[in-house]
């Protein structure tokens, strides 16, 4: 078995919790408070921008000039996203200004970015992987079970159910598994449990979103 599929059979559970959450089923419904779009909103694109840095580490530090091109366009791809956060999505949910960072969302980008910066660089791919891999099950799991053909986040559900979407996820999950099968079993380990905590960041930013945490 390779080590995505395993690595994904070990966030299962994880990944249950967060398609059963409010915050995606009422995403999914399109009953979801738009105080709460608006809180998850602004703390991604603080997301998206620490994201996007923790990627251009990544590309700075992988062994592979392919894999380091891959990286670099995957960093583009965030701060691009993020450009359209503020330039379209902004307006077109009533949101004026940035507001400040929030605890959930500064724990996590923290994480990546010091995990791109001082771990081995294969535990950093794996640590970025379940921000690709989980929104585009995410994306797949709401874009299929529509319930509203008139729903107020078709724009965000549209994002990440797209095809483009789906092949970058494929490209990153590919890299990393042929990066693991280079690594020792000790390695691997550590790359499934950076993969494991940035999965659990991943359901927290969106409760974090819902129970509107702030500092
Ligand atoms: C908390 C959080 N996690 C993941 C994404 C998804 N995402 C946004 S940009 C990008 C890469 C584009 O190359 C990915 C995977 C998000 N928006 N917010």
């Amino acid at each position: 078995m390779n080590w995505s599929t395993k690595a994904w059979q070990e966030i299962g559970p994880i990944y249950q919790k967060i398609i059963e959450m409010p915050f995606i089923e009422e995403l999914m419904k399109g009953s979801l408070p738009l105080e709460k779009f608006q809180f998850y909103m602004v703390q991604d694109a603080h997301y998206l921008d620490q994201f996007g840095r923790a990627l251009a580490i990544i590309a700075a530090r992988t062994h592979d000039l392919e894999d380091s091109l891959a990286f670099i366009k995957f960093a583009e791809g965030a701060v691009v996203v993020e450009k359209a956060l503020h330039e379209s999505y902004f307006e077109g949910y009533g949101l004026k200004e940035r507001g400040s960072i929030q605890p959930t969302c500064h724990h996590y980008g923290h994480f990546l970015k010091s995990t791109a910066a001082l771990q081995p660089v294969e535990v950093a791919i794996a640590a970025v992987l379940p921000c690709f891999w989980i929104y585009k099950e995410v994306g797949d799991h709401i874009y299929s079970n529509q319930v509203s053909d008139n729903n107020p986040y078709q724009k965000w559900i549209d994002t990440y159910a797209g095809e483009e979407f789906g092949l970058i996820t494929q490209r990153a999950v590919a890299i990393s598994d042929r990066i693991a099968l280079g690594c020792t079993p000790k390695q691997r380990q550590a790359m499934t449990e950076a993969f494991i905590t940035a999965s659990r960041l991943e359901y927290e930013f969106w409760h974090s979103a819902y129970t509107l945490r702030r500092w």
